[in-house]
């Protein structure tokens, strides 16, 4: 079973794609990684289109390091290379690779459902308001001891909301049939039961 989770930054997705996966017993992809890595290998020189195309070609997912790579610097990084196609074509392989192991898998992004896995059998678009997501962003980075404010990581998660929804290649938009999954009022293990039966209900043909 192939299972597509899409959404905007910090809606909860890769919580639940994690969990997911873990009650499945399947592996899991967090592909907002990949262009992170990309990211991380031009920082300095984000504009030069060959360079990222370049790290995205010879990427080696077995070098991800998730806790270097989730900063706000490279959030915002991995979403200026993400929008050209020259880079995403460059990870559609491995992508794929990925999602064709035996048993399945769970992946998590922006264009799973509409690009990467059309045929997924579950497909689950996960959102919040920015406010909640920020929010929880915050809450992370704070954590983390990363310095930020509130109004900063809203005004960074606006900004990408909007460069990842407005770009011509693979924009974040729910596939046709992806179930919306709002997670504003719920709290972790309550997304996650609701994503359960999302996925669930697909399994038994709803
Ligand atoms: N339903 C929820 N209620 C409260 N906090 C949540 C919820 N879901 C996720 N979180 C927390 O919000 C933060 C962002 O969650 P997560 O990393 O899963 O989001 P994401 O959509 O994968 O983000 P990104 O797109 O940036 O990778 C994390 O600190 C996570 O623990
Ligand atoms: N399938 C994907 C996944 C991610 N992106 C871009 O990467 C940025 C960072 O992703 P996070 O999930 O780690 O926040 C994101 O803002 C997108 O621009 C993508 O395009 N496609």
């Amino acid at each position: 079973m192939i299972i597509a989770i899409d959404g905007p930054a910090a809606s909860g997705k890769g919580t639940l794609a994690r969990r997911l996966a873990a009650h499945y017993g399947l592996p899991h992809l967090d592909t907002g990684l990949l262009y992170r890595a990309v990211a991380a290998r031009c920082l300095g020189r984000l504009d030069d289109e060959a360079a990222s195309e370049d790290a995205a070609r010879t990427l080696d997912v077995a070098t991800l390091d998730p806790e270097a790579l989730r900063t706000a610097e490279l959030g915002e990084a991995a979403s200026v290379v993400a929008a050209r196609p020259s880079v995403r074509a460059a990870l559609l392989a491995l992508q794929h690779r990925f999602a064709a192991q035996p048993g399945g898998a769970v992946l998590d992004g922006r264009d799973i459902g509409t690009v990467i896995c059309p045929k997924a059998e579950a497909k689950l678009f996960v959102t919040a308001t920015p406010e909640v997501r920020a929010a929880r962003r915050f809450r992370e980075l704070e954590g983390r001891g990363e310095p930020a404010t509130f109004e900063a990581v809203l005004a960074d998660i606006r900004k990408r909301d909007a460069r990842d929804s407005a770009r011509s290649s693979a924009p974040l938009v729910k596939a046709d049939d992806a179930v919306l999954l709002d997670t504003s009022t719920l709290d972790i293990p309550s997304a996650f039961a609701a994503a359960l039966s999302i996925v669930e209900a697909r399994r038994a043909g709803g």
